[in-house]
């Protein structure tokens, strides 16, 4: 919304709508509030030449391990119960309307079906779309959001949802609590995800996980650019390769799983 919305005319829900808002950590904060988020100051940079700042940056951080931890704890608590699932990722992007985004209502409906968790970050487009299949076949539907600088709120069909301050503790549990990965089309996030889990793998750090890609129109492009300039070039192995699955159909994207599973 690029409009200043008129507080008068405005009803409760645009107010919590259209208003600027995010959240840090459990706390939302509106309008002239707004701070930054937490990845945020983690990451922000200090001029080393200013003495003082980093002095100040060396307490901080230390105690910002706490609150790390803490997140840790409180993920691994909140998961623990999950039996087998399946993580999904995908854009926040999508339209309801579009033929990708009921491609991941029958995706995540597929794994339900199967007998699979589903695991989204919680957000809106394929996210959503997965965890409404997953939710419609009566299968644990599970958000892992993320703070961000603007209103972000769990998708509705989350059953069991967390909001996390640090990318990278919400990304341990995308992989820690799931056997494996599916991407639906997707931009920079997806891309993000899909290339740390083919990272993971590709080192052994997690074995037998597969990595299922659905749409062979959205991510043929990127396999043939692996192929014909990564492998070519020798910056991966042609085995490397493997470590993929393309498919289009929700059927496919279990069988392929169970065919990875022992
Ligand atoms: C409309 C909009 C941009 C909302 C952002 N809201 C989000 N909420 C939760 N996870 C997200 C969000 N944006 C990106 N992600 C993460 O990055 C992936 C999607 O990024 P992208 O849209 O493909 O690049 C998702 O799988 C998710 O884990």
């Amino acid at each position: 919304m690029s409009t200043t919305p008129d507080p008068a005319a405005a009803t409760a829900d645009e107010a919590e709508t259209e208003a600027d808002t995010c959240y840090v950590g459990p706390i939302r904060i509106r309008r002239d509030q707004q701070g930054k988020t937490t990845d945020r100051r983690l990451l922000e940079w200090i001029d080393p030449r200013d003495a003082a700042r980093r002095s100040d940056r060396t307490m901080r951080d230390s105690w910002r391990v706490l609150r790390i931890q803490s997140e840790f704890v409180a993920g691994f608590d909140a998961m623990s119960e999950v039996a087998e699932a399946v993580t999904v990722f995908g854009s926040a992007r999508l339209h309801p309307e579009s033929p990708e985004y009921s491609l991941g209502v029958r995706v995540g409906r597929a794994l339900g079906e199967a007998g699979y968790a589903v695991i989204t970050g919680g957000g809106p487009g394929a996210m959503e779309a997965a965890n409404q299949g997953a939710h419609q076949a009566g299968a644990q539907s599970i958000g892992l959001n993320i703070e961000l600088p603007f209103e972000q709120g769990l998708n509705p069909w989350v059953d069991l949802g967390m909001n996390f301050r640090y990318f990278f503790v919400r990304k341990t549990m995308f992989v820690k609590y799931a056997q494996a990965f599916v991407c639906l089309p997707g931009g920079m996030g997806t891309l993000d995800e899909l290339f740390e889990a083919l990272t993971l793998v590709q080192t052994k750090k997690v074995v037998r996980f597969p990595i299922v890609l659905v749409g062979s129109d959205f991510w043929g492009g990127l396999l043939d650019w692996m192929r014909d300039v990564l492998a070519a070039r020798g910056m991966i192995s042609p085995e490397d390769l493997d470590l993929l699955t393309v498919v289009d159909d929700p059927d496919d994207v279990v069988a392929a799983i169970e065919a990875a599973t022992p």
